[in-house]
């Protein structure tokens, strides 16, 4: 059976509790630059490039019994059907000692997306987009001079239509899921990497953690204004207690006024106080019963999420400081109203009653 924290990295990353590799996609119009820049992202971060298309070319010379279709699709412009390509990823994976992958031009479509997802259960950290108009990727086709089959002008311009028709909604799936970084990819090569370096650097790996936590609780995708703020969350004095550096974790769950917040619904409702975001998954998706459970811990945790992140930027930005008893009442407002909102399920008791059954706030 698994454990506590197996089910909160499957509820949090989607994947199960056998240690997945970390993935990135790294995706683009045929030409923007994928292969040059994940050769910069090897040498610096220690990434494996897996390129997708290269792949597929070395099944065609290796004579495998797909060769000649896989071949003909390329000379085509078309999208090799996703069970080929993902078997090579996969394999590709499996033989390397490395944990880290760069996955260059796939997912191209959404039945890539979807397959790939299914079979390995791997989401990607998250998405590196370059962005760049077709004429400098045509120009650089045509230029670059590798001898491939398929940088001649018709099967080119077959590559940037089915690009814009089945990739660009890929791109789109996970900007919905706020992990695409967009890289301005007509630049010179040394300055894109610069672009690129950035969102590979500590402190953007801390606020891709946040972002992601956020989303997670909130259940929605940040806007630019939130992700610029959560950058300002790095190595600063806690807001909150004066007496720890504001890292996510300590913001939400390890700060004394945070864990005052959490300790008002443990035992009616909660089994303990959340240490981390492992454990806050944890329990949402450990409590099936009663069935009234699972939404009122859910709104609990975005609700106090919430709250914490609003106290936190309204003494960061105004001066202006709530108590932690003046914040668990306007929780417990908040969560009455959102739960008077919601449709009574049937049977009876309603989600408000069984949020009543808890604690009130002194
Ligand atoms: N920023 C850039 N400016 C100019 N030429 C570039 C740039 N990035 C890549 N190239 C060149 O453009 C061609 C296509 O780049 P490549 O990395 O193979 O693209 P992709 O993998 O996206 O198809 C190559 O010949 C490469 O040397
Ligand atoms: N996931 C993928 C990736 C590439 N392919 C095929 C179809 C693409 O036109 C070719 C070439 O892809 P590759 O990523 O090497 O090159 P470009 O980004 O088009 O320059 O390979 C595929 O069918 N499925």
């Amino acid at each position: 059976m698994g454990s506590v924290v197996d089910a909160a990295n499957k509820e949090v990353n989607g994947t199960s509790s056998a240690k997945k590799p970390n993935v990135i996609f790294v995706l683009g119009g045929p030409g923007s630059g994928k292969g040059t820049q994940c050769a910069y992202i090897v040498e610096h971060f220690g990434y494996t490039h897996l390129s997708a298309g290269d792949l597929l070319r070395a099944e065609i010379k290796s004579g495998s019994e797909n060769g000649t279709m896989i071949q003909n699709m390329i000379k085509e412009g078309k999208i090799v059907p996703s069970e080929v390509t993902i078997k090579l990823l996969q394999k590709a994976i499996q033989e390397n000692g490395n944990d880290k992958f760069l996955i260059d031009g796939f997912p191209r479509n959404e039945e890539n997306r979807a397959a790939f997802e299914k079979v390995t259960e791997i989401e990607p950290k998250f998405v590196l987009f370059f962005d760049c108009p077709e004429e400098e990727m045509e120009r650089r086709l045509l230029g670059r001079n590798q001898g491939r089959e398929d940088d001649n002008i018709e099967t080119i311009r077959k590559r940037f239509k089915v690009f814009l028709e089945s990739s660009l909604p890929v791109i789109q799936y996970y900007e919905a899921k706020g992990k695409v970084r967009k890289i301005h990819a007509a630049k010179p090569i040394e300055d894109v990497f610069q672009e690129v370096k950035a969102v590979f650097s500590p402190e953007a790996e801390k606020i891709l953690e946040l972002t992601n936590l956020l989303t997670f609780y909130l259940g929605c995708s940040l806007g630019s204004s939130v992700s610029k703020e959560i950058s300002r969350l790095i190595d600063q004095e806690c807001v909150l207690c004066s007496t720890g550096i504001e890292t996510h974790h300590h913001l939400f769950f390890e700060c004394e006024y945070s864990s005052s917040i959490w300790k008002h619904f443990v035992q009616a409702i909660l089994p303990a106080t959340p240490l981390n975001v492992h454990s806050a998954a944890a329990m949402i998706s450990h409590f099936r019963h009663p069935s009234q459970a699972p939404p009122v811990i859910k709104l609990i945790f975005q609700s106090v999420i919430y709250l914490i992140w609003k106290e936190r930027n309204a003494r960061v930005f105004t001066s202006a400081s709530t108590s932690a008893a003046g914040l668990r009442s306007a929780l417990d407002r908040l969560i009455r109203d959102r739960l008077l909102s919601f449709p009574s399920p049937d049977p009876t008791p309603s989600l408000l009653q069984f949020y009543f059954s808890g604690p009130r706030p002194p």
